[in-house]
């Protein structure tokens, strides 16, 4: 039979991306409890940075034009620490000790650097004459008052939060953490540490997903495993509402197997379904819709698929939960195959790739020997996922290709 001609990889995420606006309830945040967090409101530098003219180095303020003859020297006058000027202007002739960060006296026109000087008798010498401006930071150098310091949507890392310090944010509007449930299903499924029955494995889907979630800003409500059976499931689903959660992520039983069984599971509950199957290797059978206002996106079992279908839906629509503007950038990069791929049918293949360079230093990309979707050790073997659109014509090694960096 002749299969229906599945949704794309790209046309899937933005239906999922346009439903997602960004959570009500940002929250205000002491700036030590926001590292993570994603910023809710555009934020302006309250002050200027550095407030005055200071010197980016320890030595000399000075004036270049009593430096302009051989031997010249200039009487020191007093000392510019930080936090300490030197508290009035530079006269012709004469010069002031100054440090680091302290500010710049009025008159005074570069720093010559303690290395270039020569002090004797009160008096400063230049071994190498001072050039206008060298080693002055300038007021406003880094930030005006004022002006746009951070952008809403963006992720508070140390870089972003030193910032927000600098400009005097002692507190920050973040967005709401959104709310991830995770819910497995499979008769075959125990968690870690329980002793599995002859026939069993362990679920590993829920802490990679979680890893996935936490690592794009989300809080985890993982609901444990339920059976392949409809009264356990809907028992499971009854938890993920009471969890209050914003997106519901269900493991296994998407497929079409007599066991697969979180479709109708969901369509009881009320789910409108958005997708199912998209052209995509591995995560075909991959579900999206929506119970109330949650969204609901259903990975497929075997563990690479739930994997990548995380990486490529489940992080982007938690990033625009938060209101990032940039969640459904593509991230893809250029490298190069090492070796020759046959032409790709009709899915939008993600192959488990090691990286290297070659002797001029360019990124190759090598599909790992095998790639059924259940292989985690050929994960942690791969350092990217390498792209192969559908309908791509053979390919050879050296030919251009495209990467997604997977750490
Ligand atoms: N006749 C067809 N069969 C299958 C199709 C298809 O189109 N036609 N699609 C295949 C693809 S592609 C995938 S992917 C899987 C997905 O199936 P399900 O989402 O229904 O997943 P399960 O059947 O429940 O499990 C598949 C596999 O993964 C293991 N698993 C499940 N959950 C976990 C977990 N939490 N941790 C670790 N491993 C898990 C499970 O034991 C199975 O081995 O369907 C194909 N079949
Ligand atoms: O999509 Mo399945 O995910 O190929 O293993």
């Amino acid at each position: 039979m002749a299969e229906k001609k599945l949704l794309g990889v790209d046309e899937a995420l933005a239906r999922i991306l346009e439903q997602a606006q960004p959570l009500d309830s940002p929250e205000t945040l002491p700036l030590a409890r926001a590292l993570g967090r994603t910023l809710a409101k555009d934020l302006m530098a309250r002050r200027t940075q550095p407030p005055v003219d200071v010197s980016a180095m320890d030595g000399y303020a000075v004036r270049c034009a009593d430096f302009s003859q051989p031997g010249a020297r200039a009487r020191l006058a007093g000392e510019s620490a930080a936090g300490h000027g030197y508290g009035a202007p530079l006269k012709p002739g004469e010069c002031v000790r100054i440090f680091t960060g302290a500010p710049v006296p009025a008159g005074a026109d570069a720093i010559l650097l303690q290395e270039d000087s020569i002090a004797e008798s009160g008096l400063i010498g230049a071994t190498a004459a001072p050039e206008p401006g060298r080693h002055i930071r300038t007021r406003g150098l880094d930030f005006l008052e004022g002006a746009p310091a951070l952008g809403r949507g963006i992720r508070l890392g140390p870089a972003e939060l030193a910032l927000a310090a600098a400009s005097n944010h002692a507190e920050l509007c973040v967005a709401r953490r959104p709310r991830v449930a995770i819910l497995a299903s499979g008769d075959e499924l125990v968690a870690p540490g329980v002793e599995p029955g002859p026939s069993q494995i362990i679920s590993c889907n829920n802490v990679a997903v979680a890893g996935f979630a936490e690592s794009a800003g989300a809080e985890v409500i993982d609901l444990g495993i339920f059976r392949d059976d409809l009264a356990d499931l809907k028992r499971g689903l009854a938890q993920a509402r009471e969890s209050r959660a914003d997106v519901l992520v269900t493991l296994g039983g998407a497929s079409v197997g007599d066991h697969d069984l979180l479709r109708p599971a969901l369509a009881a509950e009320g789910m409108t379904l958005d997708f199912w199957r998209i052209a995509m290797r591995p995560g075909k059978p991959l579900i999206f819709g929506r119970l109330g206002e949650a969204f609901v996106l259903g990975l497929p079992g075997n563990p690479v698929a739930s994997f990548v279908c995380a990486l490529v839906f489940l992080a982007p629509l938690l990033r625009a939960l938060q209101g990032d503007p940039e969640a459904g950038a593509d991230k893809s990069e250029r490298a190069l195959l090492g070796v020759d791929l046959p032409a790709n049918k009709a899915r939008r293949d993600f192959m488990r790739a090691a990286l290297s360079e070659d002797s001029a230093g360019r990124l190759i990309a090598t599909p790992q020997p095998l790639q059924d979707s259940s292989l985690l050790t050929e994960l942690v073997r791969s350092q990217a996922l390498l792209l192969r659109e559908i309908g791509a014509p053979a390919a050879g090694a050296g030919d251009p290709c495209r990467i997604l960096r997977l750490r």
